[in-house]
């Protein structure tokens, strides 16, 4: 297959490197990234290990069988716009985030896509593999999705982990509960993610993890109100599982905060309370973590 990954950071070049193992892989991303992979290759190091020669550039081909869009949220607009006069067999988002919306606007089918690999690009040309997770992809509504089917092969032809799901849907709000919940909390309260499972001792340390439920429960309502079925206590076992499996994790989230960049809150709590405005749905929590966190970004000038 011949494949495009828009965003050649931390992730984008994890997975696009691991792709190049058995498909034509064109990264997309910045200077001197670009330049180093055209030159050197990329190395991959961490819990795989590969040397890898895709192509790179600054700007996206004009085709592709498929396209990968691994920018952060908040850079989804400008994607979309930079890939607006291109001719592509499918896209396919792995962003954190409700951004699938932003992609239906581009004239190719849109697979739905959830990542939990983890990648830090430690220096140009060189990514680091941090955690062996999964690719999920399926399609936008519940059912099998034959492009998607095609796209699962595709990664699984590589040797990435990949799980095509026929439940995307409901997924991708479990998965929006676990982040609403788990990113905002814990970069507000500047904890690690095993601090919103519990409250230990008893009495003490409740806060985190009341924060972190109410804002997976808000959430679950919102996904019921958009015809997702997701449980209130779905949702909170799902925090509590991630918060547990990745207990000595700083969130991406806290890590953005202590770097003073941007955050994705508006791709998670804040869609949250967008989608929730359209089914006048209250969800208080949601509404003040997204307010403290854009008056945190005014306030460090990253907004
Ligand atoms: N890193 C991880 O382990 C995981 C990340 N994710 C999700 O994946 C997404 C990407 O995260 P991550 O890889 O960490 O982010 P990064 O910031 O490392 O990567 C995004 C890259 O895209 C580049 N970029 C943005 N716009 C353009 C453009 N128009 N043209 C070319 N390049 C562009 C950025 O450059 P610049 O910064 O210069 O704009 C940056 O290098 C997020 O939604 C994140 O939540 C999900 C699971 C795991
Ligand atoms: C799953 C979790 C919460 C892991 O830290 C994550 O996706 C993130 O930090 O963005």
């Amino acid at each position: 297959m011949d494949i495009v990954v828009f965003g050649a950071g931390s992730l984008g070049s994890l997975l696009g490197g691991l792709l190049a193992r058995a498909h034509d892989v064109t990264l997309v991303g910045r200077d001197p990234h670009v330049s180093t992979v055209r030159k050197d290759g990329l190395r991959i190091e961490g819990e795989v290990e590969a040397d890898v020669d895709p192509d790179a550039d600054t700007t996206a081909p004009e085709s592709a069988d498929l396209v990968l869009v691994t920018v952060k949220s908040y850079d989804t607009a400008a994607a979309v716009e930079a890939l607006a006069d291109g001719d592509y067999g499918a896209v396919c988002s792995l962003q954190n985030g409700l951004t699938e919306e932003r992609l239906a606007e581009l004239d190719a089918p849109v697979v739905a896509g959830t990542a939990s690999y983890g990648a830090r690009l430690r220096e140009s040309g060189l990514v680091d593999c941090t955690g062996v997770g999964r690719v999920v992809v399926g399609g936008l509504d519940r059912g099998p999705d034959p492009v998607a089917e095609r796209v699962g092969r595709a990664f699984r032809a590589a040797d990435v982990r990949t799980l095509v799901a026929s439940d995307m849907p409901r997924r991708r709000w479990e998965k929006l509960a676990v982040n609403a919940g788990i990113n905002a909390t814990t970069a507000l309260c500047r904890v690690e993610n095993g601090a919103l499972v519990g409250g230990d001792p008893p009495g003490k340390g409740e806060n985190a993890p009341r924060l972190a439920r109410e804002a997976a429960h808000e959430t679950a309502r919102v996904a019921r109100a958009e015809g997702v079925p997701l449980s209130n206590r779905q949702a909170r076992a799902a925090v509590e599982r991630v918060a547990s499996a990745t207990a000595t994790n700083r969130s991406s989230m806290l890590q953005d905060v202590e770097s003073r960049s941007r955050t994705e809150v508006d791709a998670l709590n804040g869609a949250v309370v967008d989608r929730a405005e359209r089914h006048d749905v209250g969800v208080p929590t949601n509404r003040t973590l997204t307010r403290l966190l854009r008056a945190w970004e005014r306030g460090a000038g990253v907004r």
